[in-house]
């Protein structure tokens, strides 16, 4: 018997235009997120993409368009950095248990999970960059979300940080099976786990694997050939794609759309 999956989005995106006074944010953006898939936002400075995540995380009401939200939607949010009052000290551990309805058990998970159990009883105010997104992350991880999204997680993490942020990112969406939105200026390394990349100016200039994105001319416009050429050089190692689910859906020397969520 065939059964006929029918993909339903976490979230989508339509027709979202955002106006600031004379200045246009965000024009027709069409954005679908499906269930366990990575898309990766890139483009320059102002080019709107903190804008977007604004929207979507219901910071910021669109000028025009909608956002319609999946029922089961449980999102996880990293924010680029957070206004701390230094004149009131908190540890790590309380900050963790401000958010709502948490158990203290679900607290050390997430601790012990981002290997960051030695700094529960450290102040906030005291922590490195790479040791606050691993605080930010484990608090992002607390409800179990569905749906991980991130505004340039290595943000104030030093070079050698990073790769290990992102693989900490890599497996707490593997432990929570969830789809991550992600605005990431280091696609090369986040590419290989990288399902569709989305490059946006204000508009979608260019959106779809990794691979396609990295040969398209608007991209390699506002990103360089030298770094076109560096996602291709990881991109092309695979010789196959995955579809929304996670699925091999065809070989990479094949065309195909079932891959592409980005409506232009
Ligand atoms: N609240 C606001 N009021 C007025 N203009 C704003 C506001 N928020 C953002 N902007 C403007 O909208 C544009 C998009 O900003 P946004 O922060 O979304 O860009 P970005 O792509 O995230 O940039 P970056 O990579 O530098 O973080 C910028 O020109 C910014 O100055």
């Amino acid at each position: 018997m065939k059964i006929n999956t029918i993909r339903v989005p976490l979230v989508e995106l339509d027709n979202i235009s955002v106006v600031f006074g004379q200045k246009i944010a965000l024009q027709n953006i069409n954005l679908q997120i499906f269930p366990n898939t990575v898309i990766t936002i890139v483009g320059p400075n102002g080019a709107g993409k903190s804008t977007l995540l604004k929207v979507l995380l219901k910071l910021l009401p669109p000028t025009t368009g909608t956002v319609k939200y999946n029922k089961n939607l449980r999102i996880g949010y990293v924010p680029q950095k957070i206004h701390l009052d230094h004149s009131l000290p908190i540890t790590v551990r309380k900050f963790l248990s401000l958010k709502k309805n948490i158990r203290a058990a679900d607290i050390q998970t997430a601790l012990e999970r981002l290997s960051i159990s030695h700094l529960a009883q450290s102040a906030m105010q005291k922590l490195s960059g790479g040791e606050m997104q691993r605080v930010l992350l484990a608090r992002a991880m607390l409800n179990k979300p569905n749906l991980l999204v991130l505004d340039e997680p290595t943000q104030g993490v030093d070079i050698n940080g990073q790769a290990e942020l992102y693989q900490l990112i890599h497996q707490t969406r593997e432990t929570l099976n969830c789809a991550v939105l992600m605005v990431s200026h280091d696609l090369h390394i986040v590419m290989a786990d990288t399902n569709e990349v989305v490059c946006i100016n204000r508009h979608i200039c260019c959106a779809g694997t990794p691979e396609t994105v990295s040969n398209d001319p608007t991209f390699i416009q506002h990103f360089g050939d030298q770094f076109s050429q560096n996602v291709a050089f990881y991109t092309h190692r695979h010789n196959h794609r995955h579809n929304m689910h996670g699925d091999v859906c065809c070989l990479s020397n094949q065309p195909c759309t079932q891959h592409m969520t980005a409506k232009k």
